[in-house]
Protein backbone atom coordinates (compact mmCIF):
# COMPACT_ATOMS: atom_id res chain seq x y z
CA UNK A 1 0.00 0.00 0.00
CA UNK A 2 1.39 3.29 -1.11
CA UNK A 3 2.43 6.31 1.64
CA UNK A 4 -0.95 8.06 2.93
CA UNK A 5 -1.13 11.86 1.95
CA UNK A 6 -1.79 14.29 4.92
CA UNK A 7 -5.15 15.90 4.81
CA UNK A 8 -4.25 19.60 4.28
CA UNK A 9 -1.95 18.46 1.37
CA UNK A 10 -5.26 16.13 0.00
CA UNK A 11 -7.60 19.29 0.09
CA UNK A 12 -5.01 21.54 -2.36
CA UNK A 13 -4.59 18.64 -5.19
CA UNK A 14 -5.91 19.17 -8.56
CA UNK A 15 -8.92 17.13 -9.59
CA UNK A 16 -7.57 14.23 -11.24
CA UNK A 17 -4.51 13.85 -8.37
CA UNK A 18 -7.32 14.15 -5.98
CA UNK A 19 -9.17 11.29 -7.92
CA UNK A 20 -6.28 9.25 -8.71
CA UNK A 21 -6.12 9.69 -4.11
CA UNK A 22 -9.13 9.03 -3.09
CA UNK A 23 -11.94 8.60 -5.95
CA UNK A 24 -11.59 4.66 -5.23
CA UNK A 25 -13.71 4.69 -2.36
CA UNK A 26 -17.04 4.20 -3.41
CA UNK A 27 -16.60 1.10 -5.30
CA UNK A 28 -16.37 1.58 -9.12
CA UNK A 29 -18.26 4.64 -8.60
CA UNK A 30 -16.33 8.21 -8.68
CA UNK A 31 -18.35 10.45 -9.47
CA UNK A 32 -19.49 10.98 -5.59
CA UNK A 33 -15.94 11.96 -4.98
CA UNK A 34 -15.63 13.92 -7.88
CA UNK A 35 -19.16 15.43 -7.14
CA UNK A 36 -17.42 16.59 -3.66
CA UNK A 37 -14.46 17.68 -5.72
CA UNK A 38 -16.67 19.80 -7.78
CA UNK A 39 -18.46 21.55 -5.41
CA UNK A 40 -16.34 22.25 -2.65
CA UNK A 41 -12.48 22.44 -4.14
CA UNK A 42 -12.94 23.03 -7.96
CA UNK A 43 -10.80 26.19 -9.56
CA UNK A 44 -14.38 27.42 -10.68
CA UNK A 45 -14.95 28.65 -7.50
CA UNK A 46 -14.16 31.92 -5.74
CA UNK A 47 -10.94 31.63 -3.89
CA UNK A 48 -12.43 33.03 -0.91
CA UNK A 49 -14.70 30.25 -1.41
CA UNK A 50 -12.75 27.42 -1.74
CA UNK A 51 -10.41 28.91 1.13
CA UNK A 52 -13.41 28.49 3.07
CA UNK A 53 -14.51 25.12 2.42
CA UNK A 54 -11.21 23.76 3.21
CA UNK A 55 -10.66 25.72 6.60
CA UNK A 56 -14.16 23.70 7.59
CA UNK A 57 -12.76 19.97 6.42
CA UNK A 58 -10.64 20.06 9.52
CA UNK A 59 -10.41 16.36 10.33
CA UNK A 60 -10.84 12.81 7.83
CA UNK A 61 -14.69 12.41 9.45
CA UNK A 62 -15.75 15.74 8.77
CA UNK A 63 -14.39 14.94 4.99
CA UNK A 64 -15.82 11.88 4.77
CA UNK A 65 -18.93 13.20 6.18
CA UNK A 66 -19.14 15.60 3.28
CA UNK A 67 -18.45 13.34 0.76
CA UNK A 68 -21.28 11.19 1.96
CA UNK A 69 -23.84 13.52 2.14
CA UNK A 70 -23.67 13.52 -1.52
CA UNK A 71 -24.27 9.83 -1.84
CA UNK A 72 -27.41 10.61 0.45
CA UNK A 73 -29.16 13.54 -1.20
CA UNK A 74 -28.46 11.78 -5.27
CA UNK A 75 -31.58 9.48 -6.90
CA UNK A 76 -32.46 5.87 -5.53
CA UNK A 77 -31.31 5.11 -9.11
CA UNK A 78 -27.98 6.22 -8.68
CA UNK A 79 -27.81 4.95 -4.90
CA UNK A 80 -29.10 1.08 -6.90
CA UNK A 81 -25.95 1.65 -9.09
CA UNK A 82 -23.83 1.98 -6.49
CA UNK A 83 -24.70 -1.40 -4.84
CA UNK A 84 -25.00 -3.24 -7.77
CA UNK A 85 -21.31 -2.29 -8.70
CA UNK A 86 -19.99 -3.80 -5.77
CA UNK A 87 -18.64 -7.37 -6.28
CA UNK A 88 -19.97 -10.59 -4.89
CA UNK A 89 -18.57 -11.53 -1.70
CA UNK A 90 -16.43 -14.57 -2.89
CA UNK A 91 -14.91 -18.05 -1.89
CA UNK A 92 -11.99 -17.84 -3.96
CA UNK A 93 -10.69 -14.71 -3.74
CA UNK A 94 -7.54 -15.21 -6.04
CA UNK A 95 -9.72 -16.45 -8.80
CA UNK A 96 -11.97 -13.55 -8.70
CA UNK A 97 -11.51 -11.40 -11.82
CA UNK A 98 -13.29 -7.84 -12.28
CA UNK A 99 -12.76 -7.26 -9.03
CA UNK A 100 -10.70 -4.34 -7.50
CA UNK A 101 -7.50 -4.10 -5.06
CA UNK A 102 -9.35 -2.89 -2.55
CA UNK A 103 -11.94 -5.17 -2.60
CA UNK A 104 -9.66 -7.66 -2.97
CA UNK A 105 -7.86 -6.56 -0.04
CA UNK A 106 -11.20 -6.93 2.29
CA UNK A 107 -12.15 -9.77 1.56
CA UNK A 108 -8.87 -11.08 1.88
CA UNK A 109 -8.84 -10.09 5.80
CA UNK A 110 -11.72 -11.75 6.29
CA UNK A 111 -12.92 -14.92 7.56
CA UNK A 112 -14.27 -16.02 4.50
CA UNK A 113 -11.47 -18.42 2.90
CA UNK A 114 -11.53 -20.26 5.85
CA UNK A 115 -14.88 -21.59 5.66
CA UNK A 116 -15.60 -25.36 6.35
CA UNK A 117 -17.16 -27.04 3.30
CA UNK A 118 -20.55 -27.18 4.65
CA UNK A 119 -20.28 -23.51 5.36
CA UNK A 120 -19.05 -23.01 2.04
CA UNK A 121 -22.10 -24.64 0.99
CA UNK A 122 -24.51 -22.33 3.55
CA UNK A 123 -22.94 -19.44 2.08
CA UNK A 124 -23.59 -20.29 -1.45
CA UNK A 125 -26.95 -21.60 -0.75
CA UNK A 126 -27.76 -18.19 1.21
CA UNK A 127 -25.82 -15.80 -1.31
CA UNK A 128 -27.95 -17.30 -4.48
CA UNK A 129 -31.16 -17.07 -1.80
CA UNK A 130 -30.19 -13.27 -1.70
CA UNK A 131 -29.40 -12.52 -5.08
CA UNK A 132 -32.77 -14.30 -6.35
CA UNK A 133 -34.37 -11.99 -4.14
CA UNK A 134 -32.37 -8.30 -4.10
CA UNK A 135 -31.24 -6.07 -6.99
CA UNK A 136 -27.90 -6.17 -5.83
CA UNK A 137 -25.45 -8.36 -4.12
CA UNK A 138 -24.66 -9.09 -0.60
CA UNK A 139 -22.45 -6.22 1.06
CA UNK A 140 -20.75 -6.33 4.31
CA UNK A 141 -18.05 -4.35 5.02
CA UNK A 142 -16.19 -7.67 5.48
CA UNK A 143 -12.45 -6.04 6.64
CA UNK A 144 -11.55 -8.06 10.17
CA UNK A 145 -15.06 -10.22 9.79
CA UNK A 146 -14.83 -13.69 11.26
CA UNK A 147 -16.74 -16.10 9.23
CA UNK A 148 -19.78 -16.65 11.98
CA UNK A 149 -20.32 -12.87 11.14
CA UNK A 150 -20.40 -12.82 7.50
CA UNK A 151 -22.99 -15.95 7.97
CA UNK A 152 -24.65 -14.69 10.60
CA UNK A 153 -25.42 -11.70 8.50
CA UNK A 154 -26.27 -12.78 6.00
CA UNK A 155 -28.68 -15.41 7.47
CA UNK A 156 -30.85 -12.82 9.03
CA UNK A 157 -30.53 -10.25 6.09
CA UNK A 158 -32.16 -12.38 3.56
CA UNK A 159 -35.10 -12.20 5.39
CA UNK A 160 -35.42 -8.27 4.92
CA UNK A 161 -37.05 -6.02 2.88
CA UNK A 162 -36.11 -4.56 0.18
CA UNK A 163 -36.17 -0.95 1.79
CA UNK A 164 -34.78 -2.54 4.56
CA UNK A 165 -32.06 -4.09 2.67
CA UNK A 166 -31.34 -0.84 1.02
CA UNK A 167 -30.85 0.96 3.88
CA UNK A 168 -28.35 -1.85 5.23
CA UNK A 169 -26.84 -2.35 2.42
CA UNK A 170 -25.69 1.78 1.54
CA UNK A 171 -24.76 1.87 5.41
CA UNK A 172 -22.44 -0.80 4.85
CA UNK A 173 -20.73 0.64 1.68
CA UNK A 174 -20.34 3.96 3.63
CA UNK A 175 -18.37 1.60 6.33
CA UNK A 176 -16.42 0.46 3.28
CA UNK A 177 -16.10 3.86 1.91
CA UNK A 178 -14.97 5.02 5.65
CA UNK A 179 -11.96 2.86 6.38
CA UNK A 180 -10.77 3.25 2.18
CA UNK A 181 -10.31 6.50 3.00
CA UNK A 182 -8.52 6.00 6.39
CA UNK A 183 -5.90 3.68 4.05
CA UNK A 184 -5.52 6.83 2.16
CA UNK A 185 -5.07 10.32 4.07
CA UNK A 186 -3.48 10.97 7.30
CA UNK A 187 -3.89 13.62 9.98
CA UNK A 188 -2.44 16.88 8.85
CA UNK A 189 0.64 17.48 8.62
CA UNK A 190 2.28 17.78 12.88
CA UNK A 191 -1.23 16.93 13.59
CA UNK A 192 -2.96 13.09 14.59
CA UNK A 193 -6.19 12.28 13.96
CA UNK A 194 -7.06 12.99 18.12
CA UNK A 195 -8.60 9.72 18.55
CA UNK A 196 -7.58 7.98 21.92
CA UNK A 197 -8.50 4.16 23.87
CA UNK A 198 -9.17 4.29 27.58
CA UNK A 199 -9.76 1.86 30.22
CA UNK A 200 -11.40 1.89 33.62
CA UNK A 201 -12.67 -1.14 35.67
CA UNK A 202 -14.92 -1.06 38.61
CA UNK A 203 -15.66 -3.90 41.29
CA UNK A 204 -19.27 -3.70 41.53
CA UNK A 205 -18.88 -6.36 44.11
CA UNK A 206 -17.21 -4.04 46.71
CA UNK A 207 -18.60 -0.71 45.43
CA UNK A 208 -15.08 0.45 44.54
CA UNK A 209 -12.46 1.40 41.70
CA UNK A 210 -10.36 -2.00 40.77
CA UNK A 211 -7.03 -1.15 41.29
CA UNK A 212 -3.98 -2.96 41.07
CA UNK A 213 -5.58 -5.14 38.29
CA UNK A 214 -3.52 -6.27 35.74
CA UNK A 215 -4.58 -5.88 31.84
CA UNK A 216 -3.21 -6.33 28.81
CA UNK A 217 -3.79 -5.14 25.63
CA UNK A 218 -3.72 -7.20 22.27
CA UNK A 219 -4.61 -6.28 18.79
CA UNK A 220 -5.83 -9.14 16.34
CA UNK A 221 -4.07 -9.48 13.22
CA UNK A 222 -4.79 -10.86 9.51
CA UNK A 223 -1.68 -12.90 8.45
CA UNK A 224 -2.16 -14.71 5.17
CA UNK A 225 -5.70 -15.48 6.40
CA UNK A 226 -4.57 -16.79 9.83
CA UNK A 227 -5.92 -14.59 12.48
CA UNK A 228 -3.26 -13.93 15.36
CA UNK A 229 -3.19 -11.53 18.53
CA UNK A 230 -0.08 -10.17 19.70
CA UNK A 231 0.76 -8.96 22.82
CA UNK A 232 0.81 -5.02 22.54
CA UNK A 233 0.80 -3.90 26.37
CA UNK A 234 0.69 -4.56 29.62
CA UNK A 235 -1.02 -2.30 32.48
CA UNK A 236 -2.12 -2.10 35.55
CA UNK A 237 -4.80 0.23 37.03
CA UNK A 238 -3.96 3.11 39.25
CA UNK A 239 -6.24 3.73 42.13
CA UNK A 240 -8.74 4.85 40.83
CA UNK A 241 -9.09 1.99 38.43
CA UNK A 242 -7.86 3.88 35.42
CA UNK A 243 -4.79 3.78 33.42
CA UNK A 244 -2.28 6.27 33.95
CA UNK A 245 -2.93 8.10 30.51
CA UNK A 246 -4.17 6.62 26.88
CA UNK A 247 -3.54 2.94 26.13
CA UNK A 248 -3.56 3.71 22.49
CA UNK A 249 -3.33 7.43 20.96
CA UNK A 250 -1.72 9.22 17.90
CA UNK A 251 0.04 6.88 15.72
CA UNK A 252 -0.99 4.06 17.71
CA UNK A 253 -4.74 4.39 17.25
CA UNK A 254 -5.52 2.47 14.34
CA UNK A 255 -8.39 0.94 12.80
CA UNK A 256 -8.83 -2.68 13.76
CA UNK A 257 -9.81 -5.32 16.26
CA UNK A 258 -8.42 -5.39 19.79
CA UNK A 259 -8.74 -7.18 23.05
CA UNK A 260 -8.65 -6.42 26.42
CA UNK A 261 -7.78 -9.09 28.72
CA UNK A 262 -8.78 -8.59 32.45
CA UNK A 263 -6.76 -10.50 35.21
CA UNK A 264 -9.85 -10.45 37.38
CA UNK A 265 -9.30 -14.09 39.04
CA UNK A 266 -6.21 -12.37 40.67
CA UNK A 267 -7.35 -9.19 41.47
CA UNK A 268 -10.30 -10.68 43.73
CA UNK A 269 -8.30 -13.16 45.47
CA UNK A 270 -6.86 -10.23 47.40
CA UNK A 271 -9.87 -9.60 49.71
CA UNK A 272 -10.29 -10.93 53.08
CA UNK A 273 -12.80 -13.57 53.39
CA UNK A 274 -12.86 -13.66 49.66
CA UNK A 275 -14.26 -16.96 48.33
CA UNK A 276 -11.84 -17.19 45.29
CA UNK A 277 -10.06 -20.76 45.43
CA UNK A 278 -7.41 -21.70 43.29
CA UNK A 279 -9.94 -22.63 40.20
CA UNK A 280 -12.05 -18.80 40.16
CA UNK A 281 -15.18 -19.16 38.01
CA UNK A 282 -14.26 -16.16 36.23
CA UNK A 283 -10.05 -16.07 35.78
CA UNK A 284 -9.39 -14.07 32.75
CA UNK A 285 -11.81 -11.77 31.07
CA UNK A 286 -11.59 -10.93 27.20
CA UNK A 287 -13.09 -8.80 25.96
CA UNK A 288 -12.64 -8.23 21.96
CA UNK A 289 -13.70 -4.87 20.25
CA UNK A 290 -13.07 -3.21 16.74
CA UNK A 291 -11.74 0.48 16.55
CA UNK A 292 -13.15 2.27 13.38
CA UNK A 293 -12.99 5.41 13.97
CA UNK A 294 -9.47 7.59 14.43
CA UNK A 295 -10.63 10.54 15.32
CA UNK A 296 -13.01 9.41 18.45
CA UNK A 297 -12.38 8.51 22.08
CA UNK A 298 -13.42 4.67 22.87
CA UNK A 299 -13.60 4.53 26.61
CA UNK A 300 -14.04 0.91 27.10
CA UNK A 301 -14.42 0.39 30.76
CA UNK A 302 -15.10 -3.09 32.73
CA UNK A 303 -17.56 -3.35 35.66
CA UNK A 304 -17.09 -6.51 37.43
CA UNK A 305 -17.65 -9.00 40.16
CA UNK A 306 -16.31 -12.10 40.58
CA UNK A 307 -19.17 -13.94 39.05
CA UNK A 308 -19.97 -11.14 36.66
CA UNK A 309 -19.01 -8.58 34.58
CA UNK A 310 -20.25 -5.86 31.96
CA UNK A 311 -19.11 -3.24 29.51
CA UNK A 312 -20.32 -0.36 27.16
CA UNK A 313 -19.30 1.47 24.79
CA UNK A 314 -18.34 5.28 26.90
CA UNK A 315 -16.67 8.51 25.43
N1 LIG B 1 -20.28 -7.75 -1.66
C1 LIG B 1 -19.51 -7.13 -0.74
O1 LIG B 1 -19.82 -7.04 0.41
N2 LIG B 1 -18.33 -6.63 -1.20
C2 LIG B 1 -17.42 -6.01 -0.39
N3 LIG B 1 -17.36 -5.96 1.01
C3 LIG B 1 -16.23 -5.31 1.33
O2 LIG B 1 -15.85 -5.08 2.48
N4 LIG B 1 -15.57 -4.93 0.21
C4 LIG B 1 -16.28 -5.33 -0.88
O3 LIG B 1 -16.04 -5.14 -2.05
Amino acid sequence: MSAKIPLNRLLDLSQPEFLAAIGGIYEKSQWIVESFYNFTLSPSLDAAVIQDNKEKITNVRVLFNEIELLLRNSSKDRQLQLLKSHPDLCLKIEAATEITEESKHEQKSSGLSTLTAEERETFTSLNNEYKAKFPFPFILAVRNASKQTVLSALRGRVHSTLEQEMDCALFQVNKIAWMRLLDEVDAPEGKTHGGFLTCHVLDTANGIPASGMVIELYVHENMDGVQQSRLLKSFVTNSDGRLDGPALKGEEFKVGMYEWRFYLGDYFAQFSGSRISGTPFLDVVPLKFGLDDPTEHYHVPLLASPWSYSTYRGS
